[in-house]
């Protein structure tokens, strides 16, 4: 089967993982400093159900509530990461804002989304329980997961849920139990 390009924007507050997200998925490893990301593109192919993927991951600058939704995030994109740190209580408030935006601008309630609370291996500092990250996942009718970049816990299964969600956006249902993970 041929490759499939996709193009997936990894969105939230600041501070939040997006980045440490992103290189754990690409490159295996996580990096402890911090540096606020203008724009970064990644790109890695990954295979879900023996197909192969090549994805071209949009790290993007930290929003907040005043942030204008960049027009550019809002085509040519397949779907979209949302994160959280499951630290703050304000990134949780910021992801929802980000959402709200950008079902304004796409205009298509449909859009393929992975909620994700992040920094899990942080859990003394927990400030949002996994069941109000859940509800909202839900009332989206998105995925959810909480993640470690740092562990590395889960990071895969974001991207390939959502590349799962856009197959299915497009028609391709696959209802495989065995999910080929790589
Ligand atoms: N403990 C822990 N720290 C994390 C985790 N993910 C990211 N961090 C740390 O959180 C800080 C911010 O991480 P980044 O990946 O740069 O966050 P970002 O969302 O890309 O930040 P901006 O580019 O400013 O929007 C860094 O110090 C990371 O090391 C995690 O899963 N656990």
């Amino acid at each position: 089967m041929p490759v499939k390009e996709r193009r997936i924007a990894v969105m939230g507050y600041r501070s939040v993982g997006k980045s440490s997200l992103s290189i754990q998925f690409v490159e295996g490893q996580f990096v402890d400093s911090y540096d606020p990301t203008i724009e970064n593109t990644f790109s890695k192919v990954t295979r879900v159900n023996s197909q192969d993927y090549e994805v071209k991951l949009v790290d993007t600058a930290g929003q907040d509530e005043y942030s204008i939704f960049p027009a550019e995030y809002s085509m040519d994109f397949h779907g979209y990461v949302l994160v959280y740190s499951i630290t703050s209580q304000k990134s949780f408030e910021v992801v929802k804002i980000i959402y709200d935006k950008l079902l304004d601008v796409i205009g298509n309630a449909h859009v393929p989304i992975v909620l994700v609370g992040n920094k899990t291996d942080l859990h003394q500092e927990r400030a949002v329980s996994t069941e109000e990250g859940r509800k909202l996942a839900e009332s989206w009718k998105a995925s959810f997961l909480e993640a470690s970049a740092k562990q590395n816990e889960s990071v895969a299964d974001i991207f390939h849920q959502l590349l799962l969600q856009i197959e299915r956006n497009n028609g391709n249902a696959q209802e495989k139990s065995s999910c080929t993970i790589s």
